[in-house]
């Protein structure tokens, strides 16, 4: 079908990725299409990372960014570094140039096949968050959940990655909070103006922590690239950690973590981690309707020369 473009199922950590190549085209990939794909068991996914011919100078490709229920996202950093995998294989290329509506994206694959991507300066104040009401002090933000004298969880740091992030400190595994329950109910929280993506972050030592992450848009993934960044810096910025730290992203599958660095030269927020193509195949951007390639099978078939 004419109609149709290339598109690879991905993930990063376990964060589900369709990367689509858009390239050479002017339409979008719909809303419809993103939904459609998403309540199909075999193409689910949290992020859509559409890759667009660029549109700023000096720029590799201009990337468009879907949620799972239609929605827009700014920033998404596990599909980033799919991004990156992907061009990567196909042009042999290491270091590349990204555009999205949040700015401009670098990144780099390593020798070991890890990525690198700078995520850009965290942007800390109330109104670009965006928050709903004026917080001078955006390490502690006044929101809780749960009994008015025994919340369950309080007192978020409040950060944006591009997008935005609210990031609740715990001392028990991450594992144990009924996020499913109280996610929708911070995401959608009249605070948050445009929504946000809800961490729990347990600081392990100065190093590390291990981070849980419903996504707005999305809901719980295993896997938040941006969040790892914004509970990193948060911790940097609330004095729970040094500006280098390994997060574990609890329910990553397969288990991993992201090296999140807050630079200090530029006050930029680099997260290097791993990416991972599962298969590849064709769909439509308009509708949702794919098809998957044919396996190349080792040794089977017909020899080519
Ligand atoms: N999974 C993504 C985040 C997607 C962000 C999205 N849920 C939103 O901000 O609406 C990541 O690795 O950064």
């Amino acid at each position: 079908m004419a109609d149709m473009v290339a598109f690879a199922k991905m993930n990063g950590l376990g964060n589900k990725i369709l990367v689509v190549d858009m390239r050479g085209r002017n339409d979008r990939v719909t809303a419809e299409a993103a939904i459609a794909l998403a309540a199909d068991p075999e193409t689910a996914f949290d992020q859509i990372m559409a890759i667009h011919d660029p549109k700023a100078h000096g720029t590799d490709a201009f990337i468009d960014i879907l949620n799972c229920d239609g929605s827009k996202a700014q920033a998404c950093g596990n599909g980033t570094r799919c991004v990156v995998q992907a061009i990567a294989a196909e042009t042999g290329r290491k270091v590349f140039t990204f555009q999205t509506v949040a700015g401009i994206l670098n990144a780099v694959e390593h020798e070991d096949g890890t990525i690198s991507v700078d995520m850009g300066r965290p942007v800390f104040d109330w109104k670009r968050i965006p928050l709903a009401e004026e917080f001078h002090d955006t390490r502690r933000i006044e929101l809780q959940i749960g009994p008015i004298d025994a919340p369950v969880l309080h007192s978020p740091s409040a950060v944006s990655m591009g997008n935005p992030h609210a990031v609740f400190w715990v001392d028990r595994d991450v594992m144990s909070y009924d996020l499913a329950r109280f996610g929708p109910l911070l995401e959608n929280h009249p605070i948050f103006p445009e929504r946000a993506n809800i961490t729990l972050a347990q600081v392990t030592s100065r190093t590390t922590m291990t981070t849980r992450t419903w996504e707005r848009g999305a809901g719980l993934t295993l896997a938040c690239g941006s969040a790892a960044c914004a509970a990193a810096v948060s911790a940097a910025r609330t004095g729970r950690t040094g500006r280098k730290v390994d997060v574990h992203v609890a329910s990553a599958n397969p288990p991993g973590l992201l090296t999140i660095d807050w630079r200090e030269s530029d006050d930029h927020v680099v997260m290097t981690g791993p990416a991972e193509w599962e298969w590849s195949g064709t769909l439509d951007p308009a509708s949702g309707a794919w098809q998957r390639d044919a396996e190349i099978v080792a040794g089977g078939g017909a020899a080519v020369p």
